[in-house]
């Protein structure tokens, strides 16, 4: 039997989420406000009890044409009548529920490995309920934490099979859309999600069903629109550039970094110097007022604090709600457990346009085992070019966003085009805050154009690095000290240049290959 399986309830009979009210009455409301089926999930309950709950959410759901599923129970699905069974691992086996239970019911099963929904598939499931997406209060004792990428890996690896599938787990108002989007492999992507607290803790289980249907039917405002690379990329994409400095010159973006105190004042100058608007804040309660200025979020996590994750937390919520640029730049990532952790949890918290960070960092959030990083160097590169520019395009790929491996040469990728940008000047490494710059440029760029975000970013790297090269070249310039105030001011000449429509600064300049893999 088809189920349309987009916004699929799990109820849950425990006070912390009925808070007083009547599970039938909270069902109802759902149903009103636009759920595609109901499971009945009730672990505590006598047999009696689960039979008169499932034969009265049975009525409620047939009066909307949603289908009801019971958890666990095919002796309660059968007494009902109800349209099939959702099986956990250590429930009846699948082949048992389908001797028992009428030829057209729904059985769907449980998967938080590969291996699990190959057997799932392979037995016949209609479905695969897989998980858990995030950890969540609803249900402790859950097995692994899949996030997006683990999802997007099992969706990969069955795309072949016509099965459906949702994800389960601390999914929400606040991230529906980013699961969706971002567990999508390019061969298979879920039907929908399954959600328990948002729906049946909600004050308004209506309104809340409601709002979760509007999101999932629209895609997200940060979808990445697909950019195929032409025939000539690396020269198409150069012809655009100066265009772009122009505009993000007459935008004059703000740019909110919540950054390490080693560069802030660095990182101030250089955005003001390339005609945009810095605000340095590390309290996340403040994005809420910030991100309504329409500019980008910087988290650079260089001077980690017990303090700093849930402050980015805040900050990327907030902006990811407002759909503005969020740049991630894990600083010393792969340093120390602490920054380890600090990757995961931000990483599975939102959506993160960019990702910036140096090879040791880029690895670290790839999820490569081993990376240990000294402080915040990268360490000595284990990678050749191909090598790096397939990190950086698989990063990119699974996360659903744009990759930026800095270097020598800096590797740029949205997951279908790779740009090595060779600019820029030794001087760069010898002065702290260079690198972590360039995450708040990116941002600046990121909300001046917004149509191509792999462009957006080349421009600011391009801008950055000649004017580098620009202030390394002046006579005066002996070493890192003199070059940080020439490097200010050959980033002001080329903002005026650009507010002043001469793009001469640019002629002849980039070093930019596109990379093939
Ligand atoms: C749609 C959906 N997916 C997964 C589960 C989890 O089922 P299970 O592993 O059996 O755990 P319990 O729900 O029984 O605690 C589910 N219920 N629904
Ligand atoms: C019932 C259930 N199964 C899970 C799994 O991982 O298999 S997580 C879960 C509870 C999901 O609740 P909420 O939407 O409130 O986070």
């Amino acid at each position: 039997m088809a189920v349309d399986l987009s916004l699929y309830l799990v109820t849950d009979s425990t006070p912390a989420i009925l808070k007083g009210r009547d599970l039938c009455t909270i069902v109802e409301e759902a149903c009103k406000g636009g759920v595609t089926v109901v499971q009945y999930r009730d672990k505590k309950s006598d047999t009696g009890v689960q039979i008169a709950t499932a034969r009265k959410l049975h009525q409620i759901c047939q009066k909307y044409s949603v289908p009801l599923l019971i958890n666990d129970r095919v002796d309660v699905a059968l007494a009902v009548g109800a349209e099939g069974v959702h099986l956990g691992q250590d429930d009846m086996l699948f082949t048992e529920a389908k001797k028992m239970l009428p030829k057209d019911s729904i059985i769907g099963i449980s998967a938080s490995t590969l291996e699990e929904a190959q057997k799932a598939i392979a037995d016949g499931a209609d479905y695969l309920g897989i998980g858990t997406m995030f950890s969540t209060p609803t249900k402790t004792n859950t097995r692994y934490t899949l996030g997006t990428a683990g999802t997007q890996a099992i969706l990969d690896a069955i795309s072949a099979s016509p099965v459906s599938t949702v994800a389960i787990g601390g999914i929400n108002h606040s991230n529906v859309q980013r699961v969706i989007y971002q567990s999508e492999s390019p061969k298979k992507a879920l039907d929908g999600v399954a959600i328990v607290s948002a729906i049946m803790a909600a004050d308004d289980p209506k309104a809340a069903s409601e709002d979760l249907v509007n999101l999932i039917k629209n895609p997200p405002r940060f979808a990445l629109t697909a950019h195929p690379s032409r025939a000539n990329e690396a020269e198409a994409l150069l012809q655009e550039v100066p265009a772009i400095v122009r505009k993000m010159v007459e935008v004059h973006p703000l740019v909110h970094n919540m950054i390490n105190f080693v560069v802030a004042n660095f990182v101030a100058n250089v955005i003001l110097s390339i005609g945009a608007s810095p605000i340095m804040s590390p309290y996340g309660d403040e994005a809420t007022d910030l991100c309504k200025f329409d500019g980008a979020l910087l988290i650079n996590m260089g001077t980690l604090t017990s303090e700093s994750v849930s402050n980015y937390m805040k900050a990327v919520k907030a902006y990811n709600g407002r759909g503005n640029p969020v740049i991630y730049d894990p600083v010393g990532a792969g340093a120390t457990g602490i920054r380890r952790n600090a990757v995961s949890d931000l990483m599975a918290c939102g959506y993160f346009d960019l990702i910036k960070g140096n090879e040791g960092e880029i690895r670290q959030v790839w999820g490569s085992s081993g990376v240990q990083q000294r402080g915040v160097d990268s360490g000595p590169s284990t990678l050749d070019g191909q090598q790096k520019a397939r990190l950086a395009r698989d990063l990119a790929r699974r996360e659903r966003n744009v990759v930026l491996m800095t270097g020598a040469i800096d590797y740029l990728s949205d997951g279908e085009r790779v740009i090595a940008v060779e600019n820029g000047h030794p001087f760069l490494g010898q002065v702290t805050g260079t690198g972590c710059a360039v995450g708040s440029i990116s941002g600046c760029f990121l909300t001046a154009h917004r149509s191509d975000r792999l462009l957006a970013v080349l421009s600011g790297i391009l801008m950055y690095e000649i004017a580098a090269e620009n202030a390394a070249s002046k006579e005066y310039v002996r070493g890192p000290g003199s070059f940080v105030p020439a490097f200010l001011d050959e980033l002001y000449a080329i903002r005026t240049a650009a507010s002043n429509g001469d793009d001469s600064w640019f002629a002849g300049r980039a070093k930019v290959q596109e990379i093939k893999l």
